[in-house]
């Protein structure tokens, strides 16, 4: 039997035009074993009201046609689900989907759904918000509020805010509990990864895996801003956890209390939280066409 596949195409993710995708989705796509429908979104957690209908309707799979915000909203409708989700990367930093190995050639990604190969990756939550590649708090958090403002997205776009930004940012004091132990740090920001990689192939914890059950808590602490280019050197090379710079726990139980409410974000998307934040690990409990 056929399977039931429903594309969500989020329009302004990556910056780019997706006018053509469903007719070159239709091209590629094995159409003996696919009955295909496409959606656009309209506006912002739109994909994720269409992901909860989808599920409801029996779909089979729901594939992100989107970045890591798109991917959220999808999966978070999806996990715990027996609907599968498929990605085609359209991001601007694609962080799950590189972490994933999925291609970035559009063709070779929907290939990869006719081949119907599933695994099964773990996902986080944050104060009740699913996360699946990454979350934090700090300047990353500020800098995704910033950039959620601007038209031009990408990553030109991102590293302009991220240098505009970076002088007046002020560390902040944060007391940490990872599975019953204690930590008190000074931090320019706190990473949760679930994945290796921020996006663009930027490797925060390069040795974090998907599936392994446990949350990567990345503390990046504060450096002298000439050092910046040589974190982004690391970052890029795979070895900023080597660094002096950046200390890595695993965990599967995490409190994270900051001295005052802020700025998070979860997949890059920001939000207003309070100064208590608890995160936990759900293993497996995503299934994706890899
Ligand atoms: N029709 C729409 N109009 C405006 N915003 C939208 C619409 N559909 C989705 N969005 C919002 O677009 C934002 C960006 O999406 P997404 O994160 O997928 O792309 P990106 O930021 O370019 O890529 P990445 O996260 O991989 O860097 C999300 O916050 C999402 O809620």
């Amino acid at each position: 039997m056929k399977k039931s596949v429903l594309f969500i195409i989020n329009p302004i993710s990556g910056g780019k035009k997706k006018l053509e995708f469903p007719a070159f989705a239709t091209m590629h796509l094995d159409l003996d074993r696919f009955n295909a429908d496409f959606v656009y979104t309209e506006w912002p957690t739109h994909a994720n009201d269409l992901a909860i209908e989808a599920v409801e309707n029996g779909m089979d799979i729901v594939v992100s046609v989107g970045g890591d915000g798109t991917i959220n909203e999808v999966a978070s409708a999806l996990e715990g689900t027996d609907t599968i989700m498929g990605i085609i990367p359209f991001g601007s930093g694609n962080g799950l989907a590189r972490s994933l190995n999925i291609s970035l050639s559009n063709k070779k990604a929907v290939q990869i759904l006719n081949n119907l190969h599933c695994r099964r990756i773990d996902s986080g939550i944050l104060n009740e918000r699913k996360f699946f590649n990454m979350a934090g708090m700090g300047f990353d958090a500020h800098i995704s509020a910033k950039f959620a403002q601007l038209k031009n997205r990408g990553l030109k776009g991102y590293v302009h805010t991220a240098l505009k930004e970076v002088s007046a940012y002020v560390p902040e004091n944060y007391d940490l509990e990872i599975d019953g132990n204690h930590y008190e740090r000074e931090a320019f920001m706190i990473s949760i990864a679930n994945s290796c990689q921020y996006g663009n192939n930027a490797y925060i914890s390069p040795d974090a895996k998907l599936d392994d059950g446990l949350l990567d808590v990345c503390i990046i602490k504060p450096f002298p801003l000439v050092q910046f280019p040589v974190v982004g050197y690391h970052l890029f090379n795979k070895t900023v956890h080597t660094t002096s710079y950046v200390e890595i726990i695993k965990g599967k139980n995490i409190r994270i209390n900051r001295k005052q409410g802020g700025m998070v974000h979860v997949d890059g998307e920001p939000i207003e939280m309070d100064k208590c934040i608890e995160i936990k690990v759900k293993p497996l409990s995503l299934a994706i066409l890899n």
